[in-house]
């Protein structure tokens, strides 16, 4: 069995709570969506076949201890989990970056589940499964990326409807990169008062916006 896998890197973790940290990524290959926006298209195919056990030695070759599983979709592979479960057994603090579409109760609660519930100008919002809001752990993290004025509206009710819920997650709110200036969204935000964290993709700041494997 085990995973494809279209490439494993290490580069500092460009988003969420964990921002600024050296990271090791392994993006997986393919995706059930197409996002007008995505920035990852090249992991749609390719990539290589890996037992989890060698995913685990390429990823140990960096003394890190942060890991984030993302793709491509990574739950649309069956073995995911048990790479999750594998690196947290080793003591590693794990992130899995997923579409919202797919069920996150599959993943160990220890693991931090970053769910992008997808807005309407990615031409995929229909494919969000709200059933994953009952799934959320205090642990887990919501991102919110919005490309205009009526995503963030979308996102503001979303943001709404996960607080009257008592769900505790960080939310972050990130720009649609070249499309939505930050300064924009931080006015609505700063506005309306939102308890949300801006996230800015920090590695298209550092590196050139279009570069792989950063
Ligand atoms: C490439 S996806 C992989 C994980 C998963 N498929 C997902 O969408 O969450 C990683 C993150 O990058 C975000 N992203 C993709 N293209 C983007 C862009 N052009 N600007 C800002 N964020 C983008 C996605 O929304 C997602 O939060
Ligand atoms: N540096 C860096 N940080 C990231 N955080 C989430 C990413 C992703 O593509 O899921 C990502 C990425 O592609 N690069
Ligand atoms: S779900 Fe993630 S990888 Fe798939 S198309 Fe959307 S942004 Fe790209
Ligand atoms: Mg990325």
């Amino acid at each position: 069995m085990g995973l494809r896998v279209h490439e494993i890197f290490r580069s500092i973790q460009g988003e969420s709570t964990r921002a600024g940290w050296p990271c090791v990524f392994v993006r997986l290959t393919g995706c059930n969506l197409r996002c007008t926006y995505c920035d990852t298209r090249y992991a749609y195919d390719r990539g290589e076949d890996m037992a989890v056990e060698d995913i685990l030695e390429r990823i140990a070759a960096w003394n890190c201890n942060l890991v984030e599983i993302t793709g491509g979709e990574p739950l649309i592979q069956e073995e995911t989990p048990v790479l999750a479960a594998r690196l947290l057994e080793r003591g590693k603090t794990v992130l899995l970056e997923t579409n919202g579409s797919r069920n996150i109760g599959e993943v160990d609660e220890r693991c931090v589940r970053i769910v992008d519930f997808k807005c309407p100008s990615s031409g995929e919002s229909s494919a969000n499964d709200y059933g994953n809001l009952e799934r959320l752990s205090p642990r887990d993290e919501v991102k919110l990326v919005v490309a205009d004025r009526s995503d963030y509206e979308f996102a503001r009710d979303l943001y709404h409807r996960i607080r009257r819920r008592g769900v505790t997650s960080p939310v972050h709110f990130s720009p649609v990169f070249g499309i939505l200036a930050p300064s924009r969204l931080a006015g609505w935000i700063l506005s309306d008062g939102l308890q949300v964290r801006l996230n800015l993709q920090l590695h298209k700041f550092i590196w050139d916006p279009d570069a792989r494997g950063v």
